[in-house]
């Protein structure tokens, strides 16, 4: 009988590091399904990124500068950022314990309340970045 033909193996240095590579896109895969479960399943990610849009939209539309958008978008990822660390927080919550318990109810408040935080802020940063254009605006077409 014919032997199969052997195909080289690559060194095993080289395996290591295409494993690692392919771990490395594994992590990206995870992660990306992990910002669709969010959008997916949370509201308030969606409203977030309709605000997301109207943001850009505006500091297209007002000509705010490259620094300003900078600070959009510190402060839009921040939202996102506390939004997702929030539903993991009520999913390890839930898991942890599905009936009431004070405890559960201080986590998920906890969690809530590091989100809005950050919404508050950013509505101040939205404020501080979009009211000099808007009211410049205003006195302009007055
Ligand atoms: N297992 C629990 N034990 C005690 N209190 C809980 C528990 N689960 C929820 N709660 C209370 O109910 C509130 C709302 O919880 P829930 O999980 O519905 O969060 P949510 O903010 O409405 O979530 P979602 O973003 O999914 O709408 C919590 O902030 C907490 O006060």
């Amino acid at each position: 009988m014919k032997e199969p033909a052997k195909i080289p193996r690559p060194p095993l240095h080289k395996q290591t590091s295409r494993n690692e590579f392919a771990k490395f896109l594994a992590g990206f895969g995870f992660a990306f399904q992990g910002l669709w479960y969010a959008i997916r399943t949370q509201r308030n990610v969606r409203v977030h990124l309709t605000m997301t849009l109207l943001a850009i939209l505006l500091g297209i539309a007002l000509h705010i500068s490259a620094v300003e958008f900078a600070l959009v978008f510190i402060a839009i990822s921040g939202v996102f950022i506390a939004e997702m660390i929030n539903t993991a927080i009520e999913l390890c919550v839930d898991l942890a314990s599905p009936a009431y318990h004070p405890l559960a109810k201080i986590a998920k408040d906890v969690a809530a309340g590091a989100v809005l935080v950050n919404a508050i802020l950013s509505i101040i940063i939205g404020l501080f970045i979009f009211g000099p254009h808007l009211w410049a605006l205003l006195i302009h077409n007055r």
